[in-house]
């Protein structure tokens, strides 16, 4: 036999020539069902009025509540599956049945849990008048995830009680639900999974069951126990949240300090070796907590140095010269707008340096006109023994990797594609000589810092760069390149150091300008300027580039050609 209160009930409500019915499904059905019998017979739908109906019509819901949403769509939607049928029955066989929850009134509900049973959703306003508020229920029935939650409400007397497993609306049912009732759940449950099948008739155990417990037939509370109920709270500085447990008593609260878990405290045995835990790691020393705790400050302090250089970056006032010239050669990002307004063809992908002629005076485009010349490609060298002899006045472009040496090459003589780039830090690893005519010698030096290299290949490279900015005979000038988003790093101090030494003379160049805001391009140009004041082999002033969009570019060629003019090999 199934166990389980709802089934009791049914077979209570259900009369006796109702039983074994099924729900059909037929074809071109619309929306609702009809009921028949064993022998095929019509047995209801959803015109029967008559209160027993109502109750048998209910039972049916309670039966196939899990399944309903489902059931519902099959008879609406699949015609393909006319006739289906959904043995009643079935359901009170799963787990679920035993969970049912209870209504006081078996009655109260039915009428519109029968539309629930009865109706598909396009079949409301045909025969039944619903309220708004049944109506909505409804569409949930058939498109929400249906409420799961279990409640229960007992109105004291056993004989009425009939299961349900939630609806979907949460009413006064719940309102309804004193401790007592809940206790009085609590037991019920433990009835059903255990002795109430033995005992054959569950009702009068469970009553007995009651009585010894102190809450009688009609449901009066004789003893309450106060049962407490978790609540958060924030805490003073209002961020935490703790939790509170509240006692309900004669209807006010009181408030119980919020209860601490009590840690399972594991005792570990020092003498017993074979205890993993003692195995896996070396215990601390006094020396290894000191040395933790100065490497967190350390770090700690890193942050705070971090941050300083951040703010710092952003205290910084660039003079008004700096300023205009970011301006003034629409340095820093900036929108297409902007740039087609100053004259640049925004459709070019690179660069955008097209300014119409016009617009130099007649010695920039004078200086420029080195810049014109082909650039080729005469030499590479690994090592300093095959540097190519020093004929041409020559300028070199050295900087960390990836910082846009070679792209600066490419921009300055518009001759994209000879000298390759790449965004993998790395790619030049080689000394590489152009040719500008007979002019100038560009150099294209490899990046130091860090790249897609095996270490000892980089230092080679460096040794590299630094030998030839060093020793070069012809060596005119130096382009440190330096990203103007990150700004200057110890390597490039070190260079800058080597080079003040031999006496090379060096002029900073600030590239990808592109990438940061326009007053950033200022203050970076700013505080480069103010650090590097004081050496000697500098050239002023700090110049700002982007290869990309093209602004800065000809101001670059004009400070360069200087060196192709006057300058005689
Ligand atoms: N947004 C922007 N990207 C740039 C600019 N200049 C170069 N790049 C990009 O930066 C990446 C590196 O450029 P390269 O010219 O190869 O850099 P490099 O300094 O020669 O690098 P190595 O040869 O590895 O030392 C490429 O993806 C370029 O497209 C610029 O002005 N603006
Ligand atoms: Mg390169």
């Amino acid at each position: 036999m199934t166990v389980g209160v709802r089934m009791t009930r049914s077979s209570v409500h259900k009369p006796a020539d109702r039983r074994n019915k099924s729900i059909v499904g037929g074809k071109g059905h619309t929306g609702g069902y009809k009921i028949e019998d064993s022998d095929g017979r019509h047995a209801g739908g959803h015109k029967i009025e008559d209160s027993d109906d109502k109750v048998f019509y209910r039972a049916e819901k309670l039966d196939s509540f899990s399944n309903l949403g489902k059931k519902g769509r099959n008879l609406r939607s699949d015609p393909m599956k006319g006739n289906t049928r959904f043995e009643r029955g079935k359901e009170n066989d799963s787990d679920l049945s035993h969970w049912r929850m209870r209504t006081a009134d078996p009655s109260k509900n039915a009428g519109r849990e029968r539309r629930y049973l009865v109706k598909g959703r396009k079949e409301w306003d045909k025969n039944v008048n619903v309220d708004k508020k049944s109506r909505s229920s409804n569409v949930r029935l058939f498109t929400g995830k249906p409420y799961t939650g279990m409640r229960r409400v007992v109105d004291g007397d056993a004989s009425n009680y009939v299961q349900s497993n939630g609806g979907f609306s949460r009413g006064k049912e719940r309102s309804m639900k004193t401790e007592a009732s809940a206790g009085k759940i609590r037991f019920k449950r433990r009835r059903v999974d255990g002795g109430l099948d033995k005992k054959g008739n569950g009702d009068d155990a469970e009553e007995e069951e009651l009585e010894k417990q102190g809450v009688d037939g009609k449901n009066q509370i004789s003893e309450q126990k106060p049962v407490s109920h978790p609540t958060r709270v924030l805490d003073k500085t209002g961020k935490m949240m703790r939790v509170q447990y509240k006692s309900v008593k004669d209807g006010s609260t009181e408030t119980i300090a919020s209860k601490k878990k009590n840690r399972r405290v594991i005792k570990i045995d020092p003498y017993d070796f074979s205890n993993k835990r003692l195995d896996d790691g070396v215990p601390k020393s006094d020396v290894a907590v000191g040395e933790e705790i100065a490497v967190n400050k350390d770090i700690a302090a890193q942050k705070e140095t971090m941050l300083s250089m951040n703010a710092q970056f952003r205290a910084i006032q660039p003079s008004d010269e700096i300023l205009s010239f970011v301006e003034d050669n629409l340095l820093g990002r900036r929108r297409l707008i902007e740039l087609r307004n100053a004259g640049y063809n925004v459709k070019l992908s690179a660069p955008l340096d097209n300014i119409p002629f016009s617009m130099s005076t007649d010695r920039e485009k004078m200086e420029e006109n080195v810049f014109r010349n082909h650039l080729d490609f005469f030499a590479a060298a690994k090592i300093s023994s095959s540097f190519p002899p020093p004929t041409l006045p020559e300028i070199a472009f050295a900087g960390r990797s990836n910082v846009g040496k070679s792209s600066l090459l490419n921009a300055l003589t518009r001759q994209w594609g000879v000298v390759r780039t790449s965004d993998k830090p790395g790619l030049t690893q080689t000394i590489n000589f152009f040719k500008l005519a007979s002019k100038l010698c560009l150099v294209d030096l490899p990046g130091y810092g860090f790249a897609y290299a095996k270490e000892e290949v980089k230092e080679s490279w460096e040794e590299l760069v630094k030998e030839f900015v060093s020793t070069r005979v012809g060596l005119q000038r130096v382009c440190l390149l330096i990203d103007t988003k990150w700004g200057m790093k110890a390597r490039d101090f070190e260079l800058i150091e080597l080079m003040e030494r031999s006496k090379t003379p060096y002029q900073i160049v600030l590239t990808k300008t592109d990438m940061v805001f326009p007053i950033d391009v200022a203050r970076r140009a700013m505080q480069i300027q103010e650090n590097l004041k004081k050496r000697k082999s500098i050239v002023d002033p700090v110049v700002m580039v982007s290869s990309k969009s093209g602004a800065g570019i000809r101001n670059l060629r004009s400070v360069l050609a200087k060196i192709a003019r006057f300058v005689k090999p």
